[in-house]
């Protein structure tokens, strides 16, 4: 259902972003979604900080294995740089299901994701709450790391009350629309990675085709 990892981004690539958040010209957040009655953040409006800011967080994802084993991404949105001062938030909302991008073809918001950038204790407030049912689920992620979870939910941010709050977003279209059938692919590929060579080969083979023909039945090109 959600994927947290740790580790994301380099010191040195924190560090970047981290001083780009800083210096670079933010704009009021309703730019992207004028009619929300409950978006309070800013985000970065200078193209060249934008160019490169999503450039390293999106290889990050791109070259992160536990993104690409849970998430099985066919297109990603570029992420961008978000900023939440004191009385941001981001009310109870969810995400729209098709996204215009640059290359013409709309994107299925699948999955959503936040990449952290400051430390969670130099601001209070601002947690990702990801409403499931009636219960909730409530992140605050240390510098560097990323939560990726389903853009169907009702989720929110916390108001900030004190510091800044400094984000990367982005959105994934999977290969696998089916949050089930991603999830009970990536335990079949998991079980199969960690104990596949503990059995026969014989028998590994035979879950390998398994593997192959779910994967060719339930995703998209
Ligand atoms: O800032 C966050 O962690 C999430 C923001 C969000 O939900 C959105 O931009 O749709
Ligand atoms: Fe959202």
């Amino acid at each position: 259902m959600f994927l947290e990892i740790p580790e994301l981004l380099t010191a040195d690539e924190i560090a970047e972003l981290v001083h780009m958040g800083a210096t670079a010209k933010f704009v009021d957040g309703r730019a992207t979604n004028p009619h929300s009655k409950v978006k309070q953040n800013l985000i970065l409006a200078d193209p060249e900080a934008y160019k490169r800011s999503s450039q390293i967080m999106f290889d990050a994802l791109r070259r992160s294995e536990e993104f690409n084993n849970w998430a099985f991404p066919k297109t990603m949105a570029q992420p961008w740089l978000t900023k939440y001062g004191v009385g941001g938030g981001y009310g109870a909302h969810t995400d729209v299901a098709f996204m215009q991008q640059p290359s013409g073809r709309p994107l299925r918001s699948d999955l959503s994701c936040t990449i952290y950038l400051t430390a969670p204790e130099s601001y209070d407030g601002g947690e990702l709450v990801v409403n499931l049912g009636t219960s909730q689920v409530t992140i605050k992620g240390a510098a560097g790391s990323a939560i990726v979870y389903p853009s169907n939910t009702l989720h929110e941010v916390m108001p900030v009350t004190r510091g800044e709050r400094l984000v990367g977003l982005t959105f994934i279209e999977s290969r696998i629309a089916s949050g089930e059938k991603r999830d009970l692919l990536y335990e079949l590929n998991e079980v199969a990675a960690l104990e596949g060579l503990n059995m026969s080969w014989e028998n590994y083979t035979r879950l390998q085709r398994v593997q192959m023909c779910l994967l060719r039945n339930w995703a998209e090109n």
